[in-house]
């Protein structure tokens, strides 16, 4: 199944959600309202009269000496109570069992919504998947593949649905910032000529797509329009999400958005590069914990020598998250502090490093040489290392995250993204224009400050939670 149609699923299954919603809270609004005064009456005479009727049983305990007479007195006290009121109370029982009968109801819906076809489509397609994911990574002993394939079908239902609340809740500035622009264009079109063209052009290069993705859907929507004859405005929306969203799968076909590890026994060391004040070390702590919930053996090491705060600060993610910081003097050689901490992983079988590197902008040459005598000195102790080199962006910076990104990529082997305070940005435009651009896998997103905001990343919970008002 496309992304697109895993988009329209989840909206379809969305919507009816809404739906009962709604219709649940109309019926017990319904239910709740005072429109079977008759009723209610009914009910507190009956409660005053089997009050009536308990104080005169006690008094009259010879007489009415067995429950089951007391039972029968007081259905009787209700016939007493006045036909009119008995068929009060039948009416008010009824409506009752009406209110079960449609909660019942709404939950036969939500079984059909996950119907047994779709259920066994999806757990084809999870099977698919886990075997490309393991065909994939096939050979590559330091992939951890099973363990993260094992992370995305571990997800129950309650789990996945958490996520992609996360994701939506995470998105919404984008979501807005988008839906915006993208309404706007939409409110002005009057028929597809090339000023319509421009419009589209002018609203994706403003929504951080760059330049060539806007131009090159642009250019799809051109042809399919004329292909398929489309006229009308929602069609035209329609369309044009469509094909983002396909367009956005197919670049994204060779990407290996998995975790790397180094075999069992051995560190598997994570190299966090990235410029100033974009969320490394906040992202180092975050994901330090993360693994040390799964139960491997964490530390970190600030290579970050040359800010008199760095240090302090990932010390401070140490004793926040419990694990060991490993730091050197201050201006002390960041390689020479790499080298001891990849030694002391070695020798304490950690089975994870996190490296904070400095986020200095260089420029190519130094930041190349930097990075090279980092790369050295770790294979030193451990040729196969670093397995993973994440390259960390400030989503909130939009197109000169993209322009920081080619410069590490030209300069270090990065093996994937961090995309961090995606909560903050109306620019998440940008994870388009990365794929399109850069090819780089995007691992990781960061939603917030919290731990348990930084998110493996998600491309359909990304492209639900950017585009779900828009299409219907
Ligand atoms: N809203 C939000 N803030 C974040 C996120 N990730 C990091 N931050 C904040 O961004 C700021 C900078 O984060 P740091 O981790 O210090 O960035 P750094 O890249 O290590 O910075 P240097 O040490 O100067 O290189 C901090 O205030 C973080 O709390 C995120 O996903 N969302």
């Amino acid at each position: 199944m496309g992304l697109f149609d895993i988009f329209k699923k989840k909206q379809a299954v969305d919507n009816q959600e809404e739906n009962v919603k709604q219709e649940e809270s109309e019926v017990a609004e319904e239910f709740q309202t005072d429109d079977n005064p008759e009723a209610e009456e009914a009910v507190l005479g009956v409660e005053e009269a089997e009050a009536d009727d308990k104080s005169g049983a006690s008094l009259e305990d010879d007489e009415a000496d067995s429950s089951a007479e007391e039972d029968d007195e007081s259905s009787d006290d209700a016939d007493e109570a006045g036909p009119s009121q008995t068929r009060a109370i039948a009416d008010n029982l009824q409506s009752r069992d009406d209110v079960q009968a449609e909660v019942n109801r709404k939950a036969d819906t939500d079984a059909v919504i996950e119907s047994p076809v779709d259920a066994d489509e999806d757990a084809k397609e999870a099977a698919e998947k886990g075997a490309e994911k393991a065909d994939s990574e096939d050979g590559d002993a330091e992939t951890d593949a099973g363990e993260e394939a094992g992370d995305d079908s571990e997800s129950d239902e309650q789990a996945e649905e958490s996520e992609s609340q996360v994701y939506e809740k995470g998105l919404t500035k984008s979501r807005q910032g988008f839906s915006a622009r993208f309404n706007k264009f939409l409110a002005n079109f009057r028929s597809v000529d090339e000023d319509f063209f421009e419009e589209l052009e002018d609203t994706l290069i403003g929504s951080d797509l760059g330049f060539d993705l806007a131009i090159s859907i642009s250019n799809q929507v051109r042809e399919a329009v004329k292909l398929e004859n489309i006229k009308d405005k929602k069609d035209i929306r329609d369309l044009i999400i469509r094909l983002m969203v396909e367009q956005y799968e197919e670049q994204g076909q060779d990407e290996d958005q998995s975790m790397h590890f180094a075999p069992k026994g051995e560190p598997t060391v994570i190299l966090f590069v990235g410029v100033n004040g974009v969320g490394k070390t906040t992202t180092v702590g975050k994901m330090a914990q993360r693994y040390k919930d799964e139960g491997k053996k964490v530390m970190m090491v600030a290579a970050d020598t040359f800010r008199a705060g760095a240090v302090k600060q990932l010390q401070e993610w140490g004793t926040r998250v419990a694990v060991p910081v490993v730091a050197g003097a201050e201006k002390a050689d960041p390689a020479s502090v790499v080298y001891e901490a990849v030694e002391k992983a070695k020798a304490e079988a950690a089975d994870v490093l996190f490296v904070d590197t400095a986020g200095r902008l260089q420029n190519n040459v130094n930041l190349m040489q930097e990075l090279a005598k980092m790369n050295r000195v770790i294979q030193k102790v451990l040729p196969e290392a670093p397995q993973e080199v994440l390259l960390v962006l400030d989503a909130t910076t939009g197109q000169n995250a993209l322009q920081q990104a080619k410069l590490f990529q030209d300069s270090s082997e990065v093996t994937g993204l961090v995309l961090t305070k995606m909560d903050g940005t109306a620019k998440g435009g940008i994870v388009f224009a990365i794929r399109d651009q850069l090819h780089l896998p995007v691992k990781w997103v960061g939603f917030g400050e919290k731990v348990s905001d930084l998110r493996t990343f998600s491309a359909e919970d990304f492209v639900y939670g950017m585009f779900k008002d828009l299409v219907e």
